[in-house]
């Protein structure tokens, strides 16, 4: 089933929910600590109703954390959150049934139940629930259904877990690397049930490492970087930059001093430079990065017997957003 069935296919579901108000999740100074460790320092954001809210950031950079509060889950040390207008923790039995939670790395069915008794009943507890074969189905898992969960792949359980998240029709889900470890199919089905959910209203946060999901998905991306936010945005305001680039990639290693002798050959104003992961980036006034600064740069390949490859003329990605933003070394 492609994206936009699923999306038919759930929002004739009906999905509902009451009159929208107050922004889905309001985080304001939000400080979480584990002993010495800052995890969450002082970090607002808000989320509206009815949107796709996505949060990045590097290993360690505190999204579960912050993600798990609003859950109720954990309780914060400083700041406040507000979710559906009310407090995670003190009203967590009010907005248990408003609210669906996909724990990373799925988990939450119990592992001796068959996959479709553990949706079933999940379902049971929810007043208007979709139907678990419909989920089972639009989520790969309905050979699947008589197998013990323990049975299931660490995918398919991420899959299941999915499925007790939205089950029962919530209007606000929080899911936690929904997609890490799935294979592109099991992807798509995962973003073609978040898309669905948007065409129904119902406010998606989700933390992902895959930056082409969230430019995919999102309607806001919140990006953080130990405990801080760095950036929060439309994808395409992230995305915007100042400069266009020309970017490539090349067979042969290209020193700085094979960067200057490009550089040399380029329209005034543009220089050539290496992105640090292999490829080469051109940066330039607007007005000269066109098809005389392509001419040139493959002249130059061409005299040196340099073979470039991706040659692309364009916005900057996400993922060169957020390494500008978050650094390229590893933590
Ligand atoms: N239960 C805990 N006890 C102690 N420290 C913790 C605990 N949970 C998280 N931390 C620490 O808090 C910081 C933020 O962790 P958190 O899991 O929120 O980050 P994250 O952005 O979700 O990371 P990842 O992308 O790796 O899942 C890290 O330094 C982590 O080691």
């Amino acid at each position: 089933m492609t994206p936009s069935t699923h999306a038919r296919t759930l929002a004739a579901t009906e999905w509902g929910g009451e009159p929208l108000r107050s922004a889905a999740v309001e985080v304001t100074g939000l400080v979480k600590r584990y002993g010495p460790t800052l995890a969450v320092d002082e970090l607002s954001f808000t989320v509206p109703r009815g949107s796709v809210f996505a949060v990045l950031g590097p290993n360690g950079a505190g999204k579960t954390s912050t993600i798990e509060t609003c859950e109720g889950f954990r309780r914060a040390d400083g700041g406040s959150v507000r979710v559906l207008g009310r407090d995670p923790v003190r009203d967590a039995t009010e907005l248990r049934p408003r609210v669906g939670v996909m724990l990373q790395a799925g988990g939450g069915a119990y592992p001796g139940a068959r996959v479709g008794e553990m949706l079933r009943l999940t379902a049971s507890y929810c007043r208007n629930p979709i139907d678990p074969a419909l989920l089972l189905d639009l989520l790969g898992l309905s050979d699947s259904a008589r197998k013990p969960v323990k049975r299931l792949s660490g995918g398919q359980q991420q899959r299941l877990s999915l499925a007790m998240a939205v089950v029962g029709r919530p209007e606000l889900v929080f899911l936690d690397e929904p997609t890490a470890g799935l294979d592109p199919q099991a992807r798509h089905a995962v973003w073609g049930i978040v898309e669905a959910l948007r065409s129904d209203g119902v406010t998606v946060v989700l933390s992902t490492h895959h930056m082409d999901e969230a430019e995919r998905l999102a309607d806001e991306v919140l990006i953080v970087d130990a405990g801080k936010k760095v950036a929060h945005g439309t994808p395409a305001a992230l995305t915007r930059g100042e400069q266009p680039t020309l970017r490539f990639r090349a067979d042969a290693t290209l020193d700085a001093d094979a960067l200057l002798a490009l550089t040399a050959t380029l329209p005034a104003g543009c220089v050539a430079a290496s992105t640090g992961d292999g490829g080469y980036q051109v940066t330039g006034p607007p007005s000269a990065i066109g098809p005389h600064l392509l001419a040139a740069v493959t002249a130059w390949c061409a005299e040196k017997s340099v073979m470039p490859s991706d040659l692309q003329v364009g916005r900057r990605t996400l993922e060169d957003v957020f390494l500008d933003l978050t650094g390229r070394e590893l933590r």
